[in-house]
């Protein structure tokens, strides 16, 4: 996958794309990153990027030219016929692992950093494929949205996690919230991990786990449940921490 990202702060992902999972899956050849900063598309003297508001009002907006001009280059150079534009934006698409799972799909990304009080609504209109917002706040630029996304993306990539699996037992992969864990010791000051975990028996193990994990999206995010369709067994469990939580 080709991942582009324009921005005025390219340092800013040098820490988060050098490190870790990021990092490796340049290593193993599952992702090429390209940094670019969108000043050096500025066709006028003073590489200016923003301007004052049309109709006057604070903050300055981000100037079409730039932006327009950068994103063509990328596309001119791309293998790839129609990559996703993406607008990093709070106005846009809430981000989450569905449509982590959709661009992991695709061939190549170009991610859009804004800064200042926000784009020339041209952008939006006749450039761009998607907005994607990382939540309901407002950040001061881009750059740490694409940054969420695109490691989103990246470690559902094929052959970037080093136990393909994992990625799919993931809390929100499975429509529910992941189960509980453990590891060594057995007893730590006093607080002892439950008795099934250590029986060896491995049908137990997943049955103690599918259902914890129902308990845990049952507790902390009902909504999550309203998605998907319960078996027999999960609703039994439910009713079971209805019971529990009377
Ligand atoms: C200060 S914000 C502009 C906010 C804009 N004035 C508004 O009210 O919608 C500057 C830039 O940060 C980025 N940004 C801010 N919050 C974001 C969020 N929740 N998700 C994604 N990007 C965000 C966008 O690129 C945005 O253009």
């Amino acid at each position: 996958m080709q991942i582009d990202i324009l921005t005025l702060f390219p340092e800013m992902f040098e820490g988060v794309f050098g490190q870790s999972i990021l990092k490796k899956a340049t290593e193993n050849g599952a992702v090429n990153y390209h940094v670019v900063n969108f000043r050096e598309f500025a066709d006028n003297k003073h590489q200016t990027v923003d301007d004052y508001p049309y109709g006057g009002g604070a903050g300055m907006v981000l100037k079409p030219q730039p932006i327009f001009d950068a994103v063509a280059h990328l596309k001119s150079e791309a293998r790839t016929d129609r990559p996703r534009v993406i607008l990093m934006c709070p106005q846009g698409k809430r981000h989450d692992q569905k449509l982590a799972e959709e661009l992991a799909k695709e061939e190549h990304l170009i991610f859009i950093c804004g800064h200042y009080e926000g784009y020339d609504e041209r952008i939006r209109e006749h450039l761009i494929t998607d907005e994607i917002s990382i939540g309901d706040f407002v950040l001061t630029g881009g750059e740490l949205g694409a940054m969420v996304v695109t490691d989103s993306v990246v470690r559902l990539l094929p052959g970037v996690l080093g136990n393909e699996e994992s990625h799919m037992r993931d809390s929100f992969s499975t429509g529910v919230l992941e189960h509980p864990h453990y590891t060594r010791p057995a007893e730590f000051r006093g607080m002892k991990v439950p008795d099934v975990l250590l029986s060896g028996n491995h049908r137990l193990i997943d049955e103690w786990r599918a259902k914890e994990s129902l308990r845990r999206t049952f507790d902390r995010r009902p909504d999550l449940l309203e998605d998907i369709e319960l078996t027999v067994q999960q609703k039994g469990w439910i009713t079971e921490f209805e019971k529990e939580r009377k």
